[in-house]
């Protein structure tokens, strides 16, 4: 018994708890809506108990259980008020559905945006990892959690002083009947709970199915791969694919929620049977002349405005109860901390020296050493070409220097100070770079270009420049609007679609706008004809005089403009020097750029 006590404290404390997180979050989205919605509630709390009693008179007077002189005028007075008070009702009733249909969509989009701030604001770490990404999910259902525990709460207002003044009346007829009416109506309600939690904690273990599910059916609809998808004529094999996921799911589910209606509705009779009791006693009594005719009308409307807001008042609090789990997730998913903290303070301007000191790291959550105690150094104005295999650790190495992880032991300094020092907007500012998977936006080519530094005061000569300096002029000449063409077609009707070589173009124009005192080159001409790759090397000359640049290229013909090469194998700097320090000696560099000249040395000797 004391159990179940503290266990039912607890439940209505959570209730509150959860009610009052809410609340909060409502009022700070709109104060005006809040309050509007509450002073409805309160309104239509009343306005039932009141027509019921304007019923009863109404009959009584009509039998003639209630004898009055001006019986006519009392009548008409009567019904013109409940008629008044029925139409106010309804108007309310309406603005009150406004409101909350507009309050529901600003709270919607207060939680939205919210949710969209903490992901951009999130460690890069985080997205390596599921559970980041079911966490993400919860929050973003968890919105809808927040309008419905308000709208259960709100509700629950007016089901309260319905309910309150329904039973005041009703006891009037029967307390011990009244009493067991309630008593009898609670374990329907109770058991409805205790599934809804079940269905949701079952939810909870089987978002990564639905993720699946919704992963397949993002693949099997979206544009990016609708051409392999033909090609490989795949449709069929991703279907079955989705309904493997979606069957066991749907039969699990099905089960659980169809032993719930059964039970809920079986449970549900009871109360029925104590109406029918206190309807008896009340017409035993109207036969002896103890109530009224108008009685019989005014308790059989309370007993059904009791019995169904004893039902709304339960079923929302139920709710809120039940809510309380997925306004949990929305909480925690607020609380993730970042691990790459903003600790420094230090403004970062302009770069002298870059320096890897014994790095080493491995990306969370996995057991393999991308880097091997890195080190290596990189002076004010050098051109550095980073060259390795695939998977050396290239990349790696970049996503340290621009502390989008933290290096697991070593050191990594610009200015001969610790990067952690630095303000880590201030660190990034200080790098252009072009990533080897920079994505372009559904935008204008100007906005493509400007997005690397919005801050910047520039006019379209800048916009220009980056284009031409990427090789991307003649992408301007194609376009039918110039810079306010649209780079994409999923919104606009005259978009231009881009080839993947014109796409890697606009990424590093908007490198070249960035125009930092580091540039960083990630690949930049995986996807470019040997002309355009020409021509965007002798910018990455022209632009980094005067620069430090940092770049990665597989075609080590590229390497020529280096003043300094740095071989990564495995995770570990295996050798650096110029070109032809390297190539000098019998390095792995020297066996890699033989790779790529000999099959045209042998072609042109014919072998
Ligand atoms: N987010 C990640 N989580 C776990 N491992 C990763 C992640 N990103 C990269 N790796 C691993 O780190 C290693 C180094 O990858 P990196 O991208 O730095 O190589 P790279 O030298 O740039 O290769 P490429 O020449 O192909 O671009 C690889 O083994 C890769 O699988």
């Amino acid at each position: 018994m004391k159990r179940k006590l503290t266990l039912l404290l607890s439940g209505t404390k959570s209730v509150f708890s959860t009610f009052a997180y809410c609340f909060k979050l409502s009022v700070k989205s709109s104060v005006s809506y809040t309050l509007l919605r509450i002073a409805s509630q309160f309104v239509s709390g009343f306005s039932g108990i009141i027509t019921a009693y304007f019923g009863k008179l109404i009959i009584d007077i009509l039998s003639g259980s209630l004898q009055i002189s001006n019986r006519v005028q009392y009548v008409i007075f009567i019904l013109a008020l409940s008629s008044g008070i029925g139409i106010a009702v309804l108007v309310l009733g309406k603005i009150n559905d406004y409101v909350t249909g507009i309050h529901n969509e600003a709270l919607t989009q207060y939680l939205n945006i919210d949710i969209i701030g903490r992901s951009v604001e999130a460690d890069l770490a985080l997205f390596d990892s599921p559970e980041y990404y079911n966490q993400l999910e919860m929050a973003k259902r968890s919105v809808l959690s927040v309008i419905s525990v308000l709208w259960s709460g709100l509700s629950c207002v007016s089901a309260v002083i319905t309910l309150l003044s329904a039973l005041l009346i009703i006891g009037k007829v029967s307390i011990p009947l009244t009493v067991l009416l309630v008593a009898v109506s609670l374990p329907s309600a109770i058991l409805n709970q205790s599934y809804t939690k079940k269905l949701y904690q079952w939810n909870l273990t089987h978002v990564k199915e639905e993720r699946q599910m919704n992963y397949l059916s993002f693949i099997m609809t979206d544009k990016k791969y609708a051409q392999e998808l033909r090609l490989f004529n795949i449709g069929d094999f991703l279907k079955e694919k989705f309904k493997a996921i979606w069957g066991p799911y749907f039969a699990k589910k099905k089960k659980l929620t169809k032993k719930r209606a059964l039970l809920v509705t079986l449970l549900s009779v009871f109360p029925q049977l104590c109406i029918l009791g206190i309807l008896t006693v009340l017409s035993l009594r109207i036969m002896s002349g103890n109530n009224t005719i108008g009685d019989y009308s005014l308790y059989s409307g309370l007993l059904a405005q009791f019995l169904s807001s004893l039902m709304a008042a339960l079923t929302s609090i139920i709710n809120i109860y039940d809510q309380k789990l997925r306004i949990h997730s929305f909480e925690e998913f607020e609380a993730i901390p970042n691990t790459v903290a903003n600790t420094g303070t230090e403004k970062l301007s302009e770069i002298t020296s870059i320096e890897f000191d014994d790095v080493s790291f491995r990306y969370p959550g996995t057991e393999k050493e991308v880097l091997k105690h890195i080190s290596f150094s990189v002076n004010a104005h050098e051109k550095v070409c980073l060259v390795g295999l695939n998977g050396a650790g290239k990349s790696t190495v970049i996503k340290l220097l621009l502390r989008f992880y933290d290096a697991e032991s070593g050191n990594i300094r610009i200015n001969g100070v610790d990067i952690k020092n630095y303000e880590i907007t201030s660190l990034r500012k200080a790098f252009s770079c072009l990533f080897q998977q920079s994505p372009n936006y559904a935008f204008t080519l100007r906005e493509n270009i400007t997005i690397s530094d919005i801050f910047k005061n520039a006019d379209e000569n800048d916009v220009l420049d980056a284009l031409y300096n990427s090789s991307a002029s003649d992408i301007l000449g194609q376009m039918a609007d110039g810079l306010d063409s649209y780079l994409s077609r999923a919104y606009e009707e005259n978009g231009t679609e881009l080839s993947g070589g014109q796409h890697q173009k606009i990424a590093l124009a908007r490198t070249f706008f960035r125009n930092s005192s580091v540039l960083i080159l990630d690949e930049p001409s995986a996807s470019l004809d040997p002309e355009s790759e020409y021509k965007v090397f002798c910018s990455l000359e022209k632009l980094s005089r005067g620069k430090t640049a940092i770049f990665t290229s597989h075609r080590l013909s590229n390497t020529i403009i280096a003043d300094k090469i740095i071989v990564v194998e495995n995770g570990t700097v295996i050798e650096q020097g110029t070109h032809d320090e390297l190539m000098e000696k019998a390095s792995r560099y020297a066996t890699f750029f033989t790779y790529q000249a000999d099959r045209y040395i042998r072609k042109k000797a014919g072998q």
